[in-house]
């Protein structure tokens, strides 16, 4: 085993968390009583799959005593603390960005699974699911989006990248943290993260928003030897790291249609999934540096939707947020062909392959009624060199710009 590649060793740990959570469902089908989780003292009912990622199944669960349903994200951590931390480091980027179109988290668990561990994430429910889930449909029926409609969509989409590309170091002790941890459920040794203040252990429903938006103390002493967090690394500010206030770009690096839900109105899109999301400035001095990027990138960054520099990491290079307005452009792209401007194309039918590609930025615009302008912003985000391409700001203009043209027609 010592032998193999890391990947290979991620791709069996995910064959076999898998196949043992398939199992469990279909267990969960036939014994009512495996498809209840209980959590702090509070149950709930797992009412069906809603989708499932690379080391995650998300589930509608359903509070027995409120009805409430959430979007319950169930995390395998097969890799010791290091895959729990990273579970909650995705918790944290949930946390420290504040957006109308950015998912909230509600709450968080860490369970203990045999050696392993399961972080659960309690999210509000999207029912409309997302924007492929709409692609798809579209392909289904045969239809397209409106050019005006896709820009509604793609304007709350950068809004959300916007406050991420220009996040601001905040001021100590104004982050919401996970405050306290303790172990009380019956069958799993469950962590429930929940607010400090109150001495119940969790919140009420009603109280979701203060929840999320009450200040807690930055960083805590954890009541358990399981210290699962530590803290939000922005709150390290002083000699090396950037003061209070100072911008600090995050980027999101899986931007792609299959990460944007959709609100109940249709209309809003909702960023998500934030396990990929780093602090965006990475200077690459040595070629260790350079394949641990490129790496990351191939485990968590979609192909068809990943910018050509992190491929082929270079040294000597400082990747950027940029790599997200390259995804912006595959996401604008697909909203109107229904596909990333690197699959389905003739260069992957005749043999060629994505990351050639991308890396050349080979695609075509199939026949279409879209604008000009339109297509123009696409392909301004689709350069290969980022210098070349634009600013959130700047993508977030022309979007404007162009949607009060297509209003106005
Ligand atoms: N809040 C939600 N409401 C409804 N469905 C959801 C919600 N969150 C996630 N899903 C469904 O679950 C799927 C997987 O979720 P998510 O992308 O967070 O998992 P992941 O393991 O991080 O995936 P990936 O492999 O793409 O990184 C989504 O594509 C979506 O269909």
């Amino acid at each position: 085993m010592d032998q193999l590649p890391q990947s290979w060793l991620v791709t069996l740990d995910r064959i076999k968390y898998h196949a043992q959570d398939a199992l469990s469902t279909v267990a969960g089908c036939i014994c009512q009583q495996q498809s209840k989780l209980k959590i702090n003292g509070r149950t709930f009912h797992i009412v069906r799959v809603l989708g499932e990622g690379g080391f995650s199944f998300v589930y509608l669960a359903k509070d027995e005593a409120s009805g409430r349903e959430f979007a319950l994200k169930k995390i395998f951590c097969p890799m010791g603390m290091e895959g729990v931390k990273q579970a909650m480091r995705e918790v944290e980027a949930y946390r420290r960005f504040r957006h109308p179109n950015i998912i909230r988290i509600l709450d968080t668990a860490v369970v203990q699974d045999g050696e392993g561990k399961i972080v659960y994430l309690f999210l509000p429910v999207y029912k409309r699911g997302n924007l492929q889930d709409e692609i798809n449909r579209h392909m289904q029926a045969g239809t397209h989006y409106s050019e005006r409609h896709i820009l509604q969509l793609f304007k709350g989409t950068c809004e959300a990248v916007r406050a991420m590309h220009t996040y601001r170091t905040p001021v100590r002790g104004s982050t919401t943290l996970p405050a306290a941890v303790r172990q009380d459920d019956e069958r799993h040794d469950a962590v429930l993260l929940h607010r400090e203040d109150d001495p119940e252990g969790g919140y009420s429903y009603e109280d979701v928003d203060a929840a999320v938006s009450v200040p807690l103390v930055a960083k805590q002493q954890a009541q358990t030897d399981d210290v699962v967090f530590d803290g939000d690394q922005e709150l390290l500010t002083g000699a090396n790291g950037p003061a209070a206030g100072d911008i600090v770009p995050y980027a999101h690096r899986d931007l792609k249609p299959g990460n944007v839900m959709l609100a109940d109105d249709g209309l809003t899109p909702i960023l998500m999934d934030f396990g990929s999301c780093i602090k965006a400035r990475i200077s690459i001095e040595n070629r260790s540096q350079a394949l641990l990027q490129q790496d990351t990138a191939a485990e968590h960054s979609t192909m068809a939707y990943r910018a050509p520099e992190l491929f082929d990491v270079k040294t000597g290079i400082t990747l950027d947020e940029k790599v997200d307005i390259w995804s912006l452009g595959c996401v604008l792209f697909a909203l109107a062909y229904l596909h990333s401007p690197f699959e389905n194309t003739q260069t992957t039918e005749q043999g060629g392959s994505i990351a050639l590609a991308v890396q050349s930025a080979r695609y075509k615009h199939p026949a279409s009624q879209y604008s000009d302008g339109f297509k123009a912003l696409i392909d301004s985000m689709l350069k290969v060199d980022p210098k070349d391409r634009p600013d959130i700001s700047q993508v977030l203009s022309e979007t404007n710009r162009l949607l009060q043209a297509a209003s106005a027609r």
